[in-house]
């Protein structure tokens, strides 16, 4: 077809859309913005400065008392006062983070902390330590909520998921790992050094703790932007203080997401408390003693680290509502097998599975709640969420000892394979049976009522089976045309097409390069002979550009209103003539297309075959050769040879005709295919199955750029066809 023939389909739409991009680019994208930037600086620091003094008050408390017992309570209570708070405040602080100007909490609760830490070496004194601790953790309350609130205002939707990624590896990968260094360090000057008493033991490392909230709040301080509204004043018009608490109890309770991710979150953590509680128990049972502790440890948060770096890309088209609960069943099914398992190497591999799908769930979770919760009752749900937590954690670690004791040691006797089934290992099971529980009742309350069924959805998303996931979603059907030049393309597209039309189904021809107003574009610079001098690689961006915008504009708002597509040419020409023509690796050429289409693969291609010289000679009686017609013989053949290979790989997915048959035998074999192809598919259909009055009509672009749905369509099954 000459260069110029066609006519635009749309016209550019200005949105952009995000492309599947590598994790390290998409967290480079996020700290490229200043404001998260520095809050997330910030917050490492004040991370750093937890985990420092987690470890350094945990040493002052147990060098404060002699006996063994007297440090393990004093180890106790530390962990028991930096939970309790949460149960008692954290809704309070939740509506402090929604009414009032989150900065000023953010740096009031750091400047506090800092005091706070500074005056317990000058105490230095073990009720001073558990009440200074108590009011820390009762300050961080109402720091948490506030920054986890902020953070959704300084990015787009789509970067809170690497945001959160970057967080939480931050969180509970680099910051523990540096406070252990330094507390080491710290430690050994203290030794090393004769220091003055207000400095021995621990204090460096709390002092260097306070340092790190002081700085925190002089950056936040800087960050106007964490205010948001909030910097006029109180945002919750006429509500008073307890009315916005019991409001956001009852959004939380009344909003099917909001109350499946606070069962989801609150279940996984109380089944987490029981696995912490058991460990030691079970690292026993499995003959390691404190080194299976150590490694069974190491390998929850090598999991962990997998799930939050790995999940969203290895679950990328499955929607974080599905995966969310998915990944807490995936978790509990781990533990019902760990409970079951007597090997140490089988029991670290399930822990890294725990751990992986216990990240997933926790990224997705936390995510959800930053992008589907208003900004008004965010600071709310996140501190209820955290209070829960907290709750769950303590009553578990607090039940779970008394179930062990309980249960004891009993031994099962199968005749052939006995074994001992100990305390430890039934309450593990019961934490198995109660996250896969919760994760069942999450999904139920947080699925949206997509027809997809769930096993479908999660296999196709996971073999990232794009062609399939459209079937199951309901979406329309891709037919591709691909061929040489003059194979008889044009002439059959709009054959199939008129059929498909009078058979009463919704039908679009469409077209590559040039079906949209930027790709017209493209194509007359790509076709014209004046450009000789474009280079391979800028060909095959030109294409894929022509090929995104076609995708965009036309194909997939067609294909999601259940329209039968049909494309005279798409990726399988890049392979043919840019990939074996202009001989550019063939994985660079795909990669290209499947980023340009998002992974969008015809259900049908049907390939004309034609011997170059037949093909060009027609094209040639048509109109003056194109710079792509004017390429050497030997181009055109490397172009039918790669589109015949590449039928061959996929012949269930392929129809190769030769095209030197007549046009209406040619016609009649894709009918009989595509016949197959729609039959029993819920598609669009015309009303009444009326033909429409002109077949180009259904391609017709609306004023906004987009294709438009037929105006009387409905969908339905598809009828039967008469090829
Ligand atoms: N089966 C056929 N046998 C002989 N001639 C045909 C056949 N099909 C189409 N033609 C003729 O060959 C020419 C090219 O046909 P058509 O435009 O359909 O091919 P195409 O593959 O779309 O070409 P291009 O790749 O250049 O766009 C036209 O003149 C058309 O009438
Ligand atoms: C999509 C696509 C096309 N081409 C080439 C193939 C043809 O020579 C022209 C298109 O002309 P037609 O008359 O519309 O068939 O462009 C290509 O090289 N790479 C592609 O991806």
């Amino acid at each position: 077809m000459p260069a110029d023939a066609r006519a635009p389909l749309a016209e550019l739409h200005p949105g952009d859309e995000i492309g599947a991009v590598g994790l390290v680019a998409k967290i480079r994208a996020v700290l490229r913005v200043r404001d998260f930037r520095r809050l997330w600086e910030s917050m490492a620091l004040s991370s750093f400065g937890d985990w420092l003094g987690l470890l350094a008050i945990t040493a002052t408390a147990t060098s404060l008392v002699d006996s063994f017992a007297g440090k393990n309570f004093a180890l106790g209570a530390v962990l028991l006062f930096r939970l309790l708070p949460a149960i008692v405040l954290g809704p309070l602080a939740g509506a402090f983070a929604d009414r009032f100007d989150r900065r000023k909490t953010m740096v009031v609760a750091d400047v506090l902390r800092f005091g706070f830490f500074v005056s317990i070496p000058l105490v230095d004194n073990l009720v001073w330590l558990f009440v200074a601790q108590f009011l820390i953790e009762a300050i961080s309350l109402f720091w948490i909520p506030a920054k986890d609130a902020a953070v959704p205002n300084m990015l787009r939707k789509d970067q809170m998921e690497p945001a959160n990624q970057l967080s939480l590896v931050t969180t509970y990968g680099l910051t523990p790992v540096a406070a252990a260094i330094v507390f080491a360090v710290l430690e050994s000057i203290g030794e090393a050094v004769q220091l003055p008493t207000w400095a021995d033991d621990s204090d460096l490392a709390l002092y260097l703790n306070a340092l790190t909230f002081l700085v925190a709040a002089i950056v936040i301080w800087n960050l106007p932007s964490i205010s948001g509204r909030r910097a006029q004043g109180a945002t919750v018009k006429g509500e008073s203080f307890l009315g916005s608490l019991t409001s956001g109890f009852a959004f939380a309770g009344h909003t099917p997401l909001v109350r499946g991710l606070v069962i989801g979150i609150t279940g996984a953590f109380t089944a987490a408390g029981v696995v912490i509680a058991t460990a030691q128990f079970y690292a026993a049972s499995l003959g390691g003693g404190g080194a299976a502790y150590a490694l069974l440890f190491g390998a929850v948060f090598i999991g962990l680290g997998l799930g939050i770096a790995l999940g969203p890309s290895v679950a990328r088209d499955l929607s974080r509502e599905r995966l969310f609960g998915v990944a807490i069943v995936g978790a509990g099914v781990v533990v019902l097998l760990l409970a079951w398992t007597f090997a140490l190497w089988l029991a670290l591999l399930l822990v890294v599975f725990m751990g992986f799908f216990a990240g997933i769930a926790y990224l997705a979770g936390f995510t959800l709640l930053g992008t589907e919760v208003d900004d008004n009752l965010r600071g709310r749900t996140f501190a209820l969420v955290q209070s829960l937590v907290r709750a769950a954690l303590i009553l578990s670690l607090a039940v779970v000892p008394f179930g062990v004791g309980l249960f004891n040691k009993h031994t099962i006797d199968l005749g052939a394979f006995a074994f001992q089934l100990t305390g430890d290992r039934i309450m593990l099971f019961v934490a198995g049976l109660l996250a896969a529980g919760v994760g069942i009742i999450a999904y139920r309350q947080m699925d949206d009522g997509r027809p997809v069924p769930l096993v479908a959805d999660v296999v196709t998303a996971l073999r990232r089976d794009t062609t399939a996931r459209r079937r199951l979603a309901r979406g329309g059907v891709l037919i591709a045309f691909e061929g040489g030049e003059g194979a008889g393309k044009s002439t059959q597209v709009k054959r199939l097409q008129e059929w498909l039309t009078a058979e009463g189904l919704v039908a679009r021809a469409t077209f590559e390069p040039g079906a949209t107003p930027s790709g017209a574009g493209i194509r007359s610079i790509v076709l014209d002979r004046a450009h000789a001098g474009i280079s391979p690689r800028s060909e095959a961006l030109l294409y894929a550009a022509d090929r995104a915008q076609h995708v965009h504009d036309v194909l997939r708002p067609a294909l999601d209103a259940g329209e039968v597509v049909i494309t005279d040419r798409f990726i399988d020409s890049s392979l043919a003539y840019q990939g074996a023509g202009r001989t550019i690796p063939m994985d660079d050429v795909r990669g290209l297309s499947r980023w340009a289409t998002q992974g969008l693969v015809p259900d049908l291609t049907v390939l004309l075959d034609l011997p170059p010289e037949v093909g060009l000679a027609r094209a040639r009686g048509r109109a003056a050769a194109d710079r792509l017609e004017s390429e050497s013989l030997e181009f055109h053949q490397r172009v039918r040879q790669t589109f015949l290979a590449l039928a061959e790989a996929e012949p269930d997915r392929y129809l190769v005709l030769d095209a030197r048959q007549a046009p209406e035998e040619l016609a009649a074999a894709v009918r009989t295919r595509v016949a197959e192809l729609l039959s029993g598919l819920p598609l669009q259909t015309l009303p009444g199955g009326t033909p429409e009055p002109a077949p180009a009509e259904a391609a017709e672009p609306s004023v906004d750029g987009h294709a438009t749905h037929h105006p009387h369509a409905q969908t339905g099954p598809t009828p039967q066809l008469h090829p």
